[in-house]
């Protein structure tokens, strides 16, 4: 169900507000800064399709310029009567910030606002929550969110809304000093032990890939792993070139387990080929540390298949932001190829301004083909320099 986790649907009777118990989305206003000495795109953007990635019905923004956020209220003082006017006129139940937000942040807001809210990294871990499917990928998104929760809990009972269905008794004790803060301490202890199993859980599927990766080494098996922004084509081009099935859908962070594949080189050789999640800006430090297994699949490839959304207005943000997560990740060393993916649907002068600025990098399109027929070869080159 969308947004449940954002709304604090399951805790409703502690929390009080409307979640979408009806199937409608929740109607949230989006809210961001922009520095002075950047004049971009519209920052929310993309938080606009994150949320409806989210299932969020976005009816409001609200951006303020402004360099940096105010310690109390994220906006200005004066912004936020703005903001609680906006929200009471959209009738929204639900306000996304585009940076993070201090618990402090939250509650300030939340108090005058009169509604939740919520900040970036929260909405890209209910995505992750709702897309994930295998155990696996399941208790790497609970690992973060668990991760994300621990320093915000307040001993108030909402927190827990999503946490193996449990939920702690709300209500009482808000202004109660002593037993308020024996319930903190124990919700605390109670996120510490299951974030401790889950880490176990995580780091037993991580080895059972490492073997496998090892013995495909010893195999002498060279393996390329496709890498990109989200929803840059990543499944689609290894349909393509693998002839796998996996998914490929119009939403953000579609793919979130690992799937491999082995395919050939036109001379022949073989190789695997492995699709696994995509990155975005400010991807969660959270997810980061909770899909380090998953992400080893990136670390140790032979080759790094760097995926670009050619139709994508900010590709080269793009691509830097990516090579930021790969950096973090232990990735920058390996050989990586760039592929300009869905040249079928961008501008030409996109596409030449982007090979202009990676001449290296191979245009093609996983919708109809184009190009792949180049990029297998491309492939096969950059396998032996690797
Ligand atoms: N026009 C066009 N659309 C494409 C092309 N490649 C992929 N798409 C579309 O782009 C969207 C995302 O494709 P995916 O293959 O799921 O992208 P991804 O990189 O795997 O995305 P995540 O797993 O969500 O990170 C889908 O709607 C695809 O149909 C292309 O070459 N041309
Ligand atoms: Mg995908």
């Amino acid at each position: 169900m969308p947004g449940t986790w954002l709304l604090g649907a399951e805790t409703a009777p502690t929390v009080g507000r409307d979640g979408d118990e009806d199937g409608s989305s929740a109607r949230a206003v989006l809210l961001g800064l922009r520095p002075g000495d950047r004049e971009a795109a519209d920052p929310l953007d993309e938080l606009e399709r994150l949320a409806e990635t989210d299932g969020v019905d976005v009816v409001g923004r609200l951006v303020q310029p402004r360099d940096r956020p105010d310690p109390a209220t994220y906006l200005g003082s004066g912004k936020v009567d703005e903001l609680a006017e906006l929200v009471e006129r959209q009738d929204a139940a639900l306000v996304i910030a585009d940076g993070d937000l201090s618990p402090a942040q939250v509650r300030n807001l939340e108090d005058r606002l009169g509604a939740r809210v919520v900040d970036r990294t929260a909405l890209i871990l209910d995505i992750f929550a709702q897309h994930a499917r295998s155990s696996e990928g399941k208790a790497q998104v609970e690992l973060a969110q668990l991760a994300y929760q621990l320093p915000r809990l307040t001993g108030q009972g909402t927190e827990l809304s999503r946490i193996g269905g449990g939920r702690t008794a709300g209500g009482a004790g808000a202004g109660v000093r002593g037993p308020g803060e024996m319930r903190l301490e124990s919700q605390r202890r109670h996120l510490r032990n299951r974030i401790t199993r889950l880490r176990r859980q995580v780091q037993q599927t991580a080895r059972r890939r490492e073997r496998t990766r090892s013995r495909r080494r010893r195999n002498r098996v060279p393996s390329v792993a496709l890498t990109g922004y989200t929803n840059a084509g990543k499944s689609a081009l290894m349909n393509r070139l693998a002839g796998a099935d996996v998914l490929v859908q119009d939403t953000l962070f579609a793919t979130l387990d690992p799937t491999v594949r082995r395919t050939r080189t036109p001379g022949g050789g073989e190789y695997t080929l492995t699709d696994t999640v995509g990155f975005v800006r400010h991807l969660p430090h959270q997810l980061v540390d909770a899909f380090r297994s998953t992400l080893e699949e990136v670390v140790d490839a032979n080759l790094v298949l760097h995926v670009v959304d050619a139709a994508a207005p900010d590709a080269m943000d793009q691509v830097t932001a990516v090579r930021g997560v790969l950096y973090e990740i232990g990735a920058r060393d390996r050989p990586e190829l760039l592929v300009l993916n869905k040249v079928d649907v961008a501008p030409p002068e996109w596409v030449a301004a982007l090979r202009a600025a990676y001449p290296d990098a191979v245009p093609v399109s996983a919708r109809t083909g184009e190009g792949v027929d180049e990029l297998r070869p491309a492939v096969e080159r950059a396998l032996e320099q690797a």
